[in-house]
């Protein structure tokens, strides 16, 4: 709803529907009968629409999307109404104004803001437009091109950045009542002309230049959109402001909204939106313990083992998490210096980008604290151990955290794979150990898959996931289990696609597939560039690979089950990738690294096939996507069936925001709804079918079965529940 109040001839329009002031049908309406009623009141000569609480206005409500989004007065009929008013409006900015509520704001005749404020037209990250006058009213204020900028990539700026180029008319100071000020700018400007203040009415200044600009942003959206089709929609909507009279513009618009809304893409997106934030409440399966009642132990110390690729960004993600003591120990004296001078030139380079200032630089370089010797963490609260992948070394450092932590103290090891229980039993309290797998780089990575033990106490758990919303991680919750989440699916994405490599496909062939799916990177490329030493290592511990194979053992089996030895070569013959001299599945040339197929590896893989009488077939995309993704989607209902993960957005946000899955599919498990899972399962099966035990990842999820017999495709948001009624009832 919205509150209706006059102060010194001018009306105050609030809006007022917490937390954020989404203009749900109530608050539109509200909106509109208190404009009727300032309208009417002749002691009013100016009007102020604000926000009540935290913001301004974050746009339309998109838990409305599927009912009352439409409802009279929907959002592009209001934004109208508002511009044609005879009586001047000012819109106030605290907090934000994003999306339908900066197409209202530009839709008043004035704009104010705190200097505080962020402003955004993000839609496009919910795979829509702005289709309340955005696309038509923005370039008439600023232009075609960084209305271009501005939507079809969504970011949020300033309103610094915002005044500079002619959104925001007037700046007031961070801790100044944007009220009190708005209405004392309303009372300067009764009386003047209007005008040259609605904006629909604008010219557009650089219409003259859309189709250089439209190219050029074309290519930009081209690269960066990885088969998104939203932002190219946006491109369209834009230009016609440069080309059509507002009024046509704004029917152009609507067909774009129109067209985009309730996609798969931007169902995907929305989607990703509310479990980014669903995951905060956290809960662990089958035991009524959650975020809601558990409280985290309060953390002021942290201190980080191991200065390493990983140690380095989680204790620069605390700095940034204004953590004021953060203790770094790091045996190897090379390594630690090496450590702590790349985390103070990261911090200089922020406060060169002016993304902290240099203030909170010299905070965040004093909060570093070098210790030499476990005794100094006595007094820590929290410790994440980040030190090589290694069991023995891990267990030696627990042993005497166990031995030197104060009780309380929460032991953490960043793990990506290790058993977090047998790490924590080398401790007095395994209940203080929990896993905190970051991802690298962790000062980027926005994921944090936090492992829960078979012995963690829930106040550890929630400080292990406090702690990383505190970093401004998406954090996860899973169970323990070799692999976790993330890299126990991924397996199957590695495993399979080389199968297709035996069968006929090449490397190319299949990364070209995967980036048009929307992957960044395709599967090849992903190992050149981490380096396909690392999966060796790991095939190495459990004896699989190529070199440690007896004479006469089977080139394509191990223990019974199929296996590929081409990723062994590949490291056997010095292959690493980017890494080593640019040398891996691909060849990578000059001072861009241009990525070229290399004939070297086509030969390796066409001789391994005539050695095994393999006869190539041709392998098309649709079978490239099948095999790479559905085993991994199988894997996730595994994940869920043992209760690793306690739903599907906490695995699609792991495979997202760490192995960049692409976004607009919504993760895995979302897009096998979008698929639909009787499909999903035909697949799975007919593979089953065909290759048995000899390829156990293409065995069928017991849940997944259960959910396809008893329910056929049913939604996504029902599975865990239905699986319980199912499983319970089967007892
Ligand atoms: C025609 C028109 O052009 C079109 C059609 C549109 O306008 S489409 C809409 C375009 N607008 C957006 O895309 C902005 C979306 N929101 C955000 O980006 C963020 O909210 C934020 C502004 C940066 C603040 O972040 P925050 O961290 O401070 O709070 P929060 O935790 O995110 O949000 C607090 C609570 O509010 C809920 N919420 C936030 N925005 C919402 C929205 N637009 N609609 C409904 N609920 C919303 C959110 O789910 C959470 O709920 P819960 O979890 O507590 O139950």
């Amino acid at each position: 709803m919205a509150n209706y109040s006059v102060r010194n001839q001018v009306a105050i329009i609030s809006l007022c529907s917490p937390p954020v002031n989404a203009l749900s049908s109530d608050v539109r309406r509200g909106i509109l009968d208190s404009l009727k009623k300032a309208e009417q009141d002749v002691k009013v000569a100016a009007i102020v629409i604000c926000g009540e609480g935290r913001t301004f206005c974050v746009g339309a409500d998109i838990t409305e999307f599927k009912s009352e989004f439409k409802t009279f007065p929907n959002l592009f009929e209001l934004v109208d109404i508002l511009e044609s008013s005879p009586k001047p409006i000012v819109a106030a900015i605290h907090g934000h104004a994003f999306g339908g509520g900066l197409e209202v704001a530009l839709a008043c005749h004035y704009r104010v803001a705190l200097s505080s404020a962020k402003l955004a037209l993000p839609e496009v990250k919910l795979g829509i437009l702005p289709g309340a006058g955005g696309t038509q009213r923005l370039p008439r204020l600023i232009g075609i091109d960084s209305s271009m900028q501005w939507i079809a990539f969504g970011d949020e700026y300033s309103a610094q950045i915002a005044a500079n180029i002619g959104i925001i008319d007037r700046i007031f100071p961070s801790n100044a009542d944007i009220l009190e000020s708005a209405v004392q700018y309303a009372q300067s400007i009764i009386g003047k002309s209007l005008i040259n203040r609605r904006v629909s009415k604008l010219p557009v200044k650089d219409a003259s230049k859309v189709s250089h600009i439209m190219e050029k942003y074309k290519q930009i959206v081209g690269k960066k959109s990885r088969g998104a089709i939203a932002p190219m929609v946006c491109l369209e909507a834009i230009k016609h402001a440069a080309l059509l009279p507002y009024v046509e513009g704004m029917k152009k618009e609507r067909m774009g909204i129109e067209a985009l809304m309730g996609s798969d893409q931007s169902k995907s997106l929305i989607y990703m939106f509310f479990a980014e934030r669903q995951v905060r409440n956290w809960t662990i399966p089958g035991t009524g313990i959650n975020s809601k009642n558990t409280k985290p132990i309060k953390v002021e110390k942290v201190a980080v083992i191991g200065l390493g690729t990983m140690g380095r960004g989680i204790v620069l993600s605390l700095l940034k998490a204004g953590i004021k003591h953060v203790s770094v120990m790091e045996l190897n004296k090379t390594a630690r210096e090496n450590g702590l001078l790349f985390i103070k030139n990261i911090l200089e380079g922020y406060a060169a980008r002016g993304t902290i200032s240099e203030t909170q630089k010299r905070s965040m370089v004093d909060a570093l604290k070098p210790v030499s010797n476990f005794e100094m963490l006595k007094d820590t609260d929290l410790v994440i151990e980040a030190v090589f992948e290694s069991m023995s070394i891990k267990k030696d450092i627990f042993a005497k955290l166990g031995q030197v932590c104060k009780p309380s103290a929460v032991l953490a090891t960043n793990t990506s794979a290790l058993d977090v229980d047998e790490i924590a039993m080398v401790t007095p309290k395994p209940k203080q150990v929990v896993g905190m797998h970051f991802f690298a780089p962790a000062h980027v990575m926005k994921l944090l898959e936090n492992v829960r033990g078979s012995k963690s106490s829930p106040q550890v758990i929630a400080t292990a996931m406090n702690m990383g919303q505190r970093m401004g991680k998406v954090t996860v919750l899973v169970g323990n289990c070799h692999g976790f989440v993330g890299n126990r699916m991924f397996r199957h994405y590695t495993v399979e696609t080389d199968f297709m490599l035996e069968e006929g496909a090449y490397p190319e062939q299949v990364d070209t597939v995967l980036k048009k799916f929307g992957f960044a990177m395709g599967r090849y490329q992903v190992g050149d560039l981490s380096g396909n030493d690392i999966g060796y290592r790991m095939r190495t511990k459990f004896e699989m690979t190529n070199k440690q194979q007896p004479p006469g053992a089977p080139e394509r089996e191990r223990h019974g089950v199929r296996y590929c030895p081409l990723a062994d070569f590949l490291v056997e013959s010095g292959r690493l990738g980017y890494k080593s001299d640019g040398k891996g599945w691909f060849r990578y040339l000059g001072k861009n690294r241009e990525l070229t197929v290399d004939n070297e590896v086509t030969s390796m893989i066409d001789s391994y096939r005539r050695r095994n009488k393999i006869v190539p077939r041709k392998i098309n995309g649709e079978e490239i996507i099948e095999r790479a993704l559905y085993p991994l989607i199988n894997e996730g209902f595994k994940i869920l069936e043992e209760g690793i993960a306690s739903n599907p957005m906490e695995i699609d946000l792991i495979l997202v925001h760490g192995y960049a899955w692409p976004r607009h599919t919504g993760g895995p498990m979302f897009y096998a709804h979008l698929i639909g899972l009787p499909k999903i399962l035909r697949v799975i099966e007919r593979h089953w079918n065909n290759a048995g035990l000899r390829e156990p990842h293409w065995e069928p999820s017991k849940m997944l079965v259960r959910l396809v017999k008893n329910h056929g495709n049913p939604d996504i948001m029902s599975w865990t529940t239905l699986e319980r009624e199912t499983v319970r009832s089967a007892l």
